[in-house]
């Protein structure tokens, strides 16, 4: 069962999407937009829930089931990532695709939210047996009218990756005659197939930009009693996937962080002095656990970890993991949710009570989107971006000096012109722009947030509903509503 519905103390139901709905009100209070246009803000325009046969390799048939949502159509196409997961529901792939609409609009990227969803365990299946189940999915997409470049474009999310994105796009590229966008279908593909650099890391790299802005406020870190700066700050991370893996990697190569936990499925490790993010995964490959980690305890419990000692904790795994059963006792002062919706309404309010702050997902986790914007652009205009060779850099830097010596004083020489080459980075690849661009709009989303916390004097999570509520209602002003 999905743990997120089960925390229902006083008997309330505290389904997934309830709980999202419940934020959304929450926000909805601090702005004066009529009820009708709320309510379509929150209602899911779409969704669809098939079932279909997979032939598995010993030639026996599988039935699998599978959902797509279609959240809001106010902005087309529609965007969100495809899970596989056991425990995948229709009221999760709701409460998702809810979650990607207020996302987008959060970091202003033109799409509305949607997200899949395939009841596997991926870890069940042969390589080729996922691939018959992707393109049989992908098949059910398209005679249901569920994707396209300017319909819905799926991602990766929790179970999928790369692979996947390139079995969907070939399988939409076979059986469709949209030869102009069919790269744009989807995005996180493989760079040789349309991926754009970068995107692989791009929701754990926000993650850590969106952290790294939340340590630059003086006065945020003063009430938690801590120093301004991600470095030295102890983390604990939950899940070391796609997301929790970038995210830790990041947060210790660049933001000087000391990891000094970290969960997954197979129990946590904890060693307060620091665990190098790469030395733990080469462990785990090479003895297929994180447990046993030279120096570091055990924790038999994988969820111990979430009330160990740290600064920072970083659930990167799946929603519900914090509850109104474990939130007193999390002694983290920042809760990064690099998931979607890990942390419950009730345990929400019992961080926030005692003090702590808590990054909303639908704003941390939003650098995978961002990017997959990036790669929907660059698949939609057929461009190509490599890196300039280092003569046309020379050149371009070259000039720009003679035009410094003709205005100045200053005497051309080529320290001068190496020195202008490194600093303005001329001929930037692709993932230097790709993360330079994330970069930004973590940030200007972040301070947008912090405004809105300042002006309704909310928490982050209410003020980041304000802004997504805010600008969607605007859209709708602005469009009115048909017919
Ligand atoms: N991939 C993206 O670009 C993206 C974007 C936005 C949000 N998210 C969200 O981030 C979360 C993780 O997604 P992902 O793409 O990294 O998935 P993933 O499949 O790459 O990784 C998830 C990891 O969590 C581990 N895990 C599962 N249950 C666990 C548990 N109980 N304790 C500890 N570890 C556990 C898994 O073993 C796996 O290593 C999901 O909530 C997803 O919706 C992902």
């Amino acid at each position: 069962m999905n743990p997120a519905s089960t925390d229902t103390a006083n008997g309330a139901d505290h389904g997934f999407s309830a709980q999202v709905n419940r934020m959304f009100d929450t926000a909805a209070v601090h702005t004066d937009h009529p009820e009708g246009v709320l309510h379509q803000i929150r209602a899911c325009d779409n969704i669809v829930r098939f079932e279909f046969p997979v032939k598995l390799d010993d030639g026996s048939i599988e039935v699998i089931r599978a959902y797509r949502a279609e959240h809001s159509h106010h902005k087309k196409p529609t965007k969100g990532g495809i899970r596989y997961a056991l425990n995948v529901n229709v009221d999760e792939v709701m409460a998702l695709a809810s979650l990607m609409s207020y996302k987008c609009a959060i970091v202003d990227v033109p799409f509305g939210g949607a997200k899949g969803g395939v009841c596997i365990d991926a870890r069940n299946y042969s390589v080729h047996e996922l691939e018959r189940i992707t393109r049989r999915y992908t098949f059910e997409l398209i005679r249901k009218n569920f994707i396209g470049a300017g319909v819905d474009v799926p991602a990766p999310d929790y179970g999928t990756g790369p692979r996947e994105m390139a079995w969907i796009m070939d399988t939409y590229n076979q059986m469709t005659d949209d030869d102009l966008n069919g790269l744009a279908c989807v995005t996180g593909k493989p760079v040789g197939q349309g991926g754009v650099r970068g995107r692989t890391e791009a929701t754990g790299r926000g993650v850590y930009y969106g952290i790294r802005e939340a340590c630059a406020f003086k006065k945020d870190m003063k009430a938690l009693g801590l120093d301004t700066g991600t470095a030295g700050k102890s983390v604990v991370v939950q899940g070391i996937g796609n997301v929790g893996y970038h995210a830790a990697r990041i947060l210790q190569d660049e933001g000087d962080a000391t990891i000094v936990g970290i969960a997954e499925i197979e129990g946590a490790i904890y060693d307060p002095s620091g665990l190098d993010i790469h030395d733990v995964v080469a462990h785990r490959e090479e003895t297929g656990s994180i447990l046993d980690f030279p120096g570091a305890t055990n924790l038999e419990d994988s969820s111990d970890a979430l009330e160990l000692e740290c600064d920072i904790l970083v659930p990167a795994a799946l929603e519900g993991v914090i509850t109104h059963e474990n939130a007193p006792n999390v002694k983290a002062k920042i809760i990064a949710e690099a998931a979607n919706g890990p942390v419950t309404t009730q345990a929400d309010t019992i961080l926030t009570e005692k003090g702590a702050l808590v990054i909303p997902d639908v704003y941390l986790n939003a650098g995978g989107v961002t990017v997959s914007y990036f790669e929907w652009l660059r698949n939609l205009s057929h461009v190509r971006h490599g890196r300039m060779s280092r003569r046309f850099e020379e050149r371009n830097a070259e000039r720009i000096l003679r035009a410094v010596d003709e205005l100045t004083d200053q005497n051309f020489d080529e320290k001068l012109m190496e020195d202008l080459v490194e600093r303005v980075g001329f001929g930037a690849s692709e993932e230097d722009l790709v993360n330079s661009g994330l970069e930004d709009t973590m940030a200007f989303a972040y301070e947008e947030i912090r405004s809105e916390r300042e002006k309704y004097g909310v928490d982050m999570r209410t003020a980041a509903f304000v802004s997504a509520i805010n600008k969607i209602a605007k859209s709708y002003a602005d469009m009115g509503i048909f017919p």
